[in-house]
Order: structure tokens, then sequence, then C-alpha cells
């Protein structure tokens, strides 16, 4: 996990009575101890007594404890810089994972907060808060509207990432973009499953604009461009393949579902750990993410329906059957050895993800 000693952690230590930098939006206070989560321009504030009861669940406290001892706390100023790490798009599915998963360790950047249709805004916070990791969770999703929106989808995906690339240059920041297995359009099951470094096509404006998002990220000199699948994660009123097959399913005793996309659907908790866990590893280049073994939807559906003790059949039916609006890929499979190899981690089964994720449901 990230630490508090870890490079996308810094902790200050400032004498009584000394400028320091000051919050603006949110901070703990410790009587003389302030953990600011947000720290800009200048303020002044005076120290007064602490003891160790006041640093009891402030993790970077109790670090300093560990590095100090507990007793005598110097009479100073701790300015402990939790901005270190910016989320965007941090009201989805990975982004409130990722959140609550770094909790105090991360900014976490909803619409309100950073609209990335506004590119001179991303470059005025990025530039001024100087974040050390950018992970970048924010996009146009909607893979069918975007057929009839592309102008909107591309700003998003692809020009509000080239902003956060430019601006993570600038102050030297990591941008850990996360980005789709729909890059894969022209894969086939007689290729095996997608590495990184296999061909990319991207099939309608959703999957295109996705690609000159990657491209755009990887001119950050430091970069993660993490690609994943079939994103579910619990939000307060969550849209994704499971919970849609849940929710139709219930009237419905037979449902159809395409049976020839062949993907690895994978929970925005395992996600969001693996982002966590390339970023300790200091990981950088493209990776791929996904719970395995591959599934088709159709198999997905029944699994969800097996799972939740739901009596729903599942009619297996063809891309075209089923005629969406935007092409998806026949065979988007993700290889996931590369993440295993660097980070000495695995990922879980199709199956045991989709245990979890049904379990915590609210
Ligand atoms: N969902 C999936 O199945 C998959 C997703 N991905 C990728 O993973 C990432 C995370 O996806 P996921 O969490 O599922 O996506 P969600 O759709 O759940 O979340 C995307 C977030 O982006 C925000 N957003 C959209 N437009 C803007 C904007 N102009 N300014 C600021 N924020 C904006 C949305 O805000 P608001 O809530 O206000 O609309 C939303 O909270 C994305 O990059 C996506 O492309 C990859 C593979 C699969
Ligand atoms: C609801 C439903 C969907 N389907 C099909 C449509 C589609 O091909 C497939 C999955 O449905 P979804 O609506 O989840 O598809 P989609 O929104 O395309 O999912 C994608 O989201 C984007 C953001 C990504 O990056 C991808 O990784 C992928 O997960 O199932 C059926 O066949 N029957 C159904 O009843």
């Amino acid at each position: 996990m990230i630490t508090p000693t870890s490079p996308e952690r810094r902790v200050f230590f400032f004498e009584s009575g000394v400028t320091v930098h000051r919050d603006t939006v949110t901070y703990r206070m410790y009587r003389d101890i302030v953990c600011l989560a947000r720290p800009s321009e200048g303020s002044r504030k005076t120290s007064s007594s602490v003891s160790s009861e006041d640093l009891v669940g402030c993790p970077v406290c109790e670090h300093f404890e560990l590095q100090f001892g507990p007793s005598p706390i110097p009479r100073s100023l701790i300015w402990i810089d939790f901005t270190v790490i910016f989320v965007t798009g941090a009201a989805g599915q990975l982004g409130t994972a990722l959140c609550s998963k770094l909790a105090d360790a991360c900014v976490g950047l909803s619409r309100d907060q950073l609209d990335l249709s506004d590119c001179a805004a991303i470059a005025a916070l990025v530039e001024s808060e100087r974040p050390k990791v950018i992970i970048n969770c924010a996009a146009y999703t909607a893979v069918d509207l975007a057929e009839d929106d592309p102008a909107s989808c591309r700003q998003i995906n692809a020009d509000a990432v080239a902003a956060l690339a430019k601006s993570a240059t600038k102050v030297g920041a990591l941008l850990v973009q996360i980005s789709t297995d729909y890059v894969f359009g022209g894969s086939t099951i007689a290729d095996g499953p997608n590495h990184e470094d296999s061909p990319l096509e991207a099939q309608g404006v959703y999957a295109q604009t996705k690609l000159a998002g990657e491209q755009h990220a990887q001119t950050c000199p430091d970069h993660l461009v993490v690609r994943t699948c079939g994103i579910y994660g619990h939000l307060p009123q969550p849209k994704n393949f499971v919970e849609t097959m849940l929710r139709i399913g219930v009237d419905r005793e037979e449902l159809s579902v395409v049976d020839d996309q062949h993907c690895n659907p994978t929970s925005a908790s395992t996600i969001a750990d693996a982002v966590i866990a390339l970023i300790d590893a200091k990981a950088r280049g493209v990776f791929h993410v996904a719970a395995s073994p591959p599934t088709t939807w159709c198999q997905f559906a029944r699994e969800i329906f097996k799972q939740s003790d739901m009596v729903t059949r599942v009619v297996p039916i063809t891309t075209e059957q089923f005629g969406a609006k935007a092409a998806r890929p026949r065979h988007s499979v993700l290889d996931t050895s590369k993440y295993t190899r660097v980070t000495g981690k695995s990922l879980p089964t199709i199956a045991d993800d989709l245990a979890i994720y049904l379990a915590t449901r609210a």
C-alpha cells in the first residue's frame, strides 16, 4: 500500500511560528499538528502542546511517533501534504473505488471540482496543486451515445487527457490513464489473448477516442496506461452490466445476451487494487488488468444469475442480433501476465470477483 513514507506522500516538519502552507479546502487538526489535504499559499499557525492521544488514528502522525518516539512530541507544526494523488472521475465506478481505498492519500475530483471539458481549468489546478500522481478515471463511457455525440466524447476521452499529460509533464507527475479493451477491435479468437503490444484497432467513437487518450497519456514521460474491461462497481445508482442483468432479470423468465464477444469483466474494486499495486511497484508503460478466465457476456450473465440464485434463462445471440449502435470487439480478451510479473500479485477469477461484488452490494 501507499504508505506515509512512500514517495507519493510527503511529510514536512515546521518549527512553531514559521510560515506554512495553508489548507483552503479540508484539514484535520491534531492540536498543533495540522494534516493538510489541499495546501496552497502561506499562513501562520502557532503551536500548542500536543499529546500522543491526539495522534491516534492519524497514520502519518503515527509514523511520526515511530520515527521520533511518542513523548515528548516536539512543539512543532507538521504539514502533511496529502494532495499528492489526484483521482479524476471520482464519482464514477472506478473513481469511487479508488478514493475509498486511497482515503486521505488522495483528492477525489468529481465533475463539480474539475470539469474535464475545460482544459484551462485542468492546467490551472494541476499546475497550482502539483500532485505527484494523477489517476484519470473520468471518461465519456456511454458507448452507443458517443456515436451521436463524437465531439463531447473526444473532448473528455482524448483532448482532456492531452491537457492532463501536458500539465503532468510540467509538474513532474505520474499520469495514470485508465483505458479499455475496446482498443482491440480487430482481434479474433485465432489471435489468442491480447498482450500490451498486440495490434490496436479502434472501432467506433468511444474506442477511437480512448485510443487517442492512450496516445496523449504516453506523451507524459511518467505514465501508466491501464487497460481493463466491463467494469462493475458500487455506486448509489450503479449502471453496469451486472446491475442491468439483476434489474431486468427479476421480471423476465428469459433474456437474450450476446455470446460472440469474448472479454474479461472485472470489478472496480479489483481494478483499484491493481492500479495502486502498479503505482507502488513504480511500474511505467502499458498494463492489462482484468479478472480471468475470459468469458462472453452471455456466459457472464448466466454466472450472475447462478450466483444470485435467480432462475432467469439466458439465450445466446449474436452481436448482429442484439443490434447495438456502436461496434463492439469480438475478442478483446486481455492477457494480464505482465501485471503479475511486475507486481508479483495475481488477479482474481471472474467468478470470485463477482461473488465479492454481489456479497458487498447494498
Ligand atoms: N465502464 C466500463 O465498463 C469500462 C470503463 N473503462 C474505463 O475506465 C475508466 C473508469 O470507468 P467507470 O468508472 O466505469 O466510468 P463511469 O462512467 O462510472 O465514471 C466516469 C466518470 O467520469 C466523469 N466525467 C464525465 N465527463 C466528465 C467531465 N467533463 N468532467 C469531469 N468528469 C467527467 C463522470 O462524471 P458524472 O458522474 O458527473 O457524469 C463519471 O463520474 C474510464 O476511463 C473508462 O473509459 C475501461 C473499461 C471498461
Ligand atoms: C443489457 C444487454 C446487453 N447486451 C450486450 C450489449 C453489449 O454487447 C454487451 C455488454 O453490455 P454493456 O452495456 O455493458 O456494454 P458496453 O457499454 O459496451 O460495455 C463496455 O463499456 C465500455 C465503457 C468499455 O470500456 C468496455 O470495456 C465495456 O465493458 O452485452 C445483450 O446482449 N443483452 C442485454 O440484455
